[in-house]
């Protein structure tokens, strides 16, 4: 049981633990672990020789920490856990505990190389209904490997970001025109992060995921409707999605999900061999979509068809190397039902049916000013909940020429 007030009992006590990074005080940014409404300051904690990382804990990102790989990742979270919960640590604890209110959460890790894949069979089926009616729902691959696309690393931003509403090209019946997106939409996405890295030329197999990935955030991959439906065929998503992708700021280490798993669907038929994962595991993480404070969605992660260790062994099933940083992402988590969707496209039916918020007003796609936050919980050990922060944007107007 931990000292901290409030912390025993909360979805962040110490059986979570959570890293991000935070500024307060004027301060230059720090590595900290959430523990209840507080953040533990870990640049201040080993400074003072408090936990010991060979100063990967001393840096303005988690990336150091992150390559340190499991068993010092484990090192240091017992350590942690020993810091928080026997009194004789109180003393030289308390001073580096910061409330949460008091600091700013900036993006706490530098970004590698950003995949998004296309894994929840509800998803791929619904757009596909909505972008290609009359065609098949489901195109002929997808059931034999995780589809995905590597999306622009370098626009992904800390959750709290303002969305500013991109410029574009979309189709009309009049032809191309330029303008503001019309259609500014949102994907409930996990984002698993890449701790240790891998060769050029080396693949990760389905049995090496817990070595590499450490752990996961909640992502939102902005989507404007209107310019990927004009630009995206043969190659895929473009501008349409890389203007902008929100993560929460909290990444949640695999050892706070391990009561989590859960056995993944079936898949029929069966996968080639490098796919093949047993026990074939997926997350419970329960999803929840707000618009402008409205619940419009719970999306359900423990459907998805493709788990995220095969994601993995697909990404690198070619022999492309891994970078410490890299985050690859679910695809959007669609469960079978309207109010487990996870993006606006489906909710309206490609535009066709209004949802009514809690103020009256009704929406089809988002409105400058609207606000989406995206959370999630997971079971944790002893019927405790495991909390995954929440990854919160608000739309700003575009910036035309
Ligand atoms: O089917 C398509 O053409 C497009 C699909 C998407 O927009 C989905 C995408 O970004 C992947 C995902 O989030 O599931
Ligand atoms: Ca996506
Ligand atoms: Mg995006």
């Amino acid at each position: 049981m931990t000292w901290v007030a409030e912390a025993a009992g909360s979805a962040y006590g110490v059986h979570n633990l959570p890293y991000g990074v935070f500024r307060s005080a004027g301060r230059s940014p720090r590595i900290g672990v959430r523990v209840g409404d507080f953040v533990l300051d870990l640049d201040g904690a080993e400074a003072a020789g408090l936990v010991l990382a060979g100063d990967a804990l001393r840096q303005p990102t988690l990336n150091a920490f992150l390559a340190l790989g499991r068993a010092q990742w484990t090192t240091v979270r017992t350590r942690i856990v020993e810091l928080l919960t026997a009194e004789e640590h109180r003393a030289a604890v308390q001073p580096l505990l910061v409330p949460l209110d008091q600091v700013e959460l900036v993006l706490p890790f530098e970004v590698g190389d950003y995949v998004d894949f296309y894994s929840s069979e509800h998803h791929a089926s619904n757009v596909g209904q909505i972008f290609r009616p009359g065609g098949q729902s489901l195109l002929p691959n997808w059931r034999h490997l995780p589809v995905g696309y590597h999306g622009r690393a370098g626009t992904v931003v800390a959750s709290g970001t303002p969305v500013v509403r991109p410029m574009g090209q979309r189709n009309t019946p009049d032809g191309p025109v330029y303008g503001p997106s019309t259609r500014l939409d949102i994907e409930a996405e996990v984002g698993f992060v890449v701790g240790v890295p891998s060769p050029l030329g080396g693949r990760v197999g389905v049995d090496d995921f817990a070595a590499h990935v450490f752990g996961v955030v909640l992502l939102n991959d902005w989507s404007a409707r209107d310019i990927q439906a004009w630009e995206y065929q043969p190659l895929g998503p473009f501008l349409g999605k890389s203007f902008c992708t929100s993560i929460s700021p909290w990444v949640v280490p695999l050892e706070a999900l391990a009561d989590a798993w859960v056995p993944a669907p079936a898949q029929e038929p069966a996968v080639l061999d490098y796919l093949r994962d047993v026990p074939h595991l997926g997350l419970d993480l329960r999803l929840t979509v707000d618009w402008n404070g409205t619940r419009v969605s719970e999306p359900p992660f423990a459907g998805m068809y493709w788990t995220p260790a095969q994601q993995l062994a697909h990404l690198t099933v070619n022999g492309a190397a891994l970078r410490t940083g890299d985050l690859y992402a679910s695809g959007t988590v669609s469960g079978p039902r309207r109010d487990q969707v996870g993006s606006f496209l489906e909710l309206t039916w490609g535009g066709a049916e209004k949802v009514l918020l809690a103020d009256g007003s009704t929406r089809t796609f988002l409105a400058d000013g609207d606000t989406v936050t995206i959370g999630a919980t997971a079971p944790g050990p002893d019927g405790t909940t495991v909390g995954l922060g929440e990854v919160v944007g608000t739309i700003a107007p575009a910036r035309p020429d």
